[in-house]
């Protein structure tokens, strides 16, 4: 029956219920998301039985919670813990200030798929890691999601689909052509900028460029964004030919309030891997399958990548695309990216 949603319709649904502050069912829990919990929705969730607050492995490092499962701790709620004391624990912000949170005990035993599909589905919707969840039989009228599914389909590539397609002239390039691709998931769009009209049959001038809000628009002297956004689509008209992706994976996956929550702490002294681990995520959430895809998509087998990121070389080669060449793409250094440029290098792995 065609009418019946799908799971990734479902699973659609679901990251808009959780944003917008609505708990969702994952298998027998009932799940939300502390960042749009709100007090009623917790004395209610409450009188349904005993919470816990399932939180990252790296979140719980952060708060020295033990970490019993596979990148995952289950928080025991105490009793008297109020909507306060929750959110201090799903975002770090004011860790510094408040340092001493627990002592926090969590559960062990048990089986944790629910847990783990529902802190996945969390990063899926660009908020924090950090899911209260109650036993409970399913409530009419709320998204119910199985576990093990929605942690395959999580996990699986998403498909896409061009959308449309026109000549867009560029103060680099006046033969261009912007295409819109839209993932099936309900996910955010992707781009593609082709310069020139490169032959399918012979290695393309490539960059798989990640939306940076602040230095791609506002010119942000944080980070290297901006400068590369500019210097590859330059290259790219010069040589005449090129393909430049724009992937809307803001704060490399993590969401631009995400970003902002990461900036704080590193104005706090974080550095920028830090800062990502101490709000629960990993160092690099993108999903890099999408540059292969979109690539292949568009009629391109083989690349000549501008990054200076090995990992995408990887990920390109892994996705059966044939890299021939990296071409380094370096901006110039300023007093504000400098640390962020060394982090990069020392602890991401870029050739810098
Ligand atoms: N989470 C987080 N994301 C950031 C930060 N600074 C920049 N970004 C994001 O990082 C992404 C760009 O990633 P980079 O690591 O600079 O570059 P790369 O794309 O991996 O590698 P290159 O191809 O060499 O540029 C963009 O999505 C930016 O929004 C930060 O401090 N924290
Ligand atoms: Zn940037």
């Amino acid at each position: 029956m065609s009418l019946i949603p799908t799971l990734s319709e479902t699973a659609a649904r679901a990251r808009t219920d959780l944003r917008v502050g609505l708990p969702v069912m994952i298998g027998g829990y009932l799940v939300a998301a502390v960042e749009t919990l709100v007090a009623a929705r917790l004395d209610d969730m409450r009188a349904i039985g005993r919470p816990v607050l399932a939180l990252t492995g790296r979140r719980a490092e952060t708060l020295k919670a033990r970490v019993y499962d596979d990148g995952l701790a289950r928080v025991i709620v105490p009793g008297d813990a109020d909507l306060a004391w929750l959110k201090a624990l799903a975002d770090p912000s004011g860790d510094l200030m408040t340092p001493m949170k627990g002592p926090l005990f969590t559960e062990r035993e048990g089986d944790v798929q629910a847990h783990q599909a529902a802190l996945a589905l969390a990063k899926s919707a660009q908020l924090l890691p950090a899911m209260l969840m109650v036993r409970s039989d399913p409530l009419p009228g709320l998204t119910q999601l199985a576990p093990g599914p929605l942690l395959a389909l999580l996990a699986s590539e998403t498909a896409m689909h061009p959308v449309a397609a026109a000549r867009l002239p560029l103060q680099s390039s006046e033969r261009s052509r912007l295409h819109i691709f839209r993932p099936d998931d309900g996910g955010a769009e992707h781009y593609a900028i082709e310069i020139g009209d490169p032959p399918r049959d012979a290695p393309v001038l490539a960059r798989l460029h990640s939306a940076c809000f602040t230095g791609d628009v506002l010119g942000s002297l944080k980070c290297d964004c901006g400068p590369q956004l500019h210097a590859a689509l330059n290259t790219m008209g010069q040589a005449g030919a090129g393909v430049l992706l724009y992937l809307n994976q803001e704060g490399r996956g993590i969401g631009l309030a995400n970003k902002m929550r990461a900036y704080d702490l590193q104005n706090q002294g974080f550095d920028t891997v830090e800062a990502n681990h101490r709000l629960g995520f990993e160092d690099d959430e993108r999903d890099f399958r999408i540059g292969a895809a979109l690539l292949r998509r568009l009629g391109f087998g083989a690349v000549r990548l501008m990054t200076n990121n090995p990992r995408k070389v990887a990920m390109l080669q892994s996705h059966c695309l044939d890299v021939v060449e990296r071409v380094p793409l370096i901006t110039p250094r300023n007093r504000f990216n400098t640390d962020y440029l060394d982090t990069k290098s020392e602890k991401s792995g870029h050739l810098l």
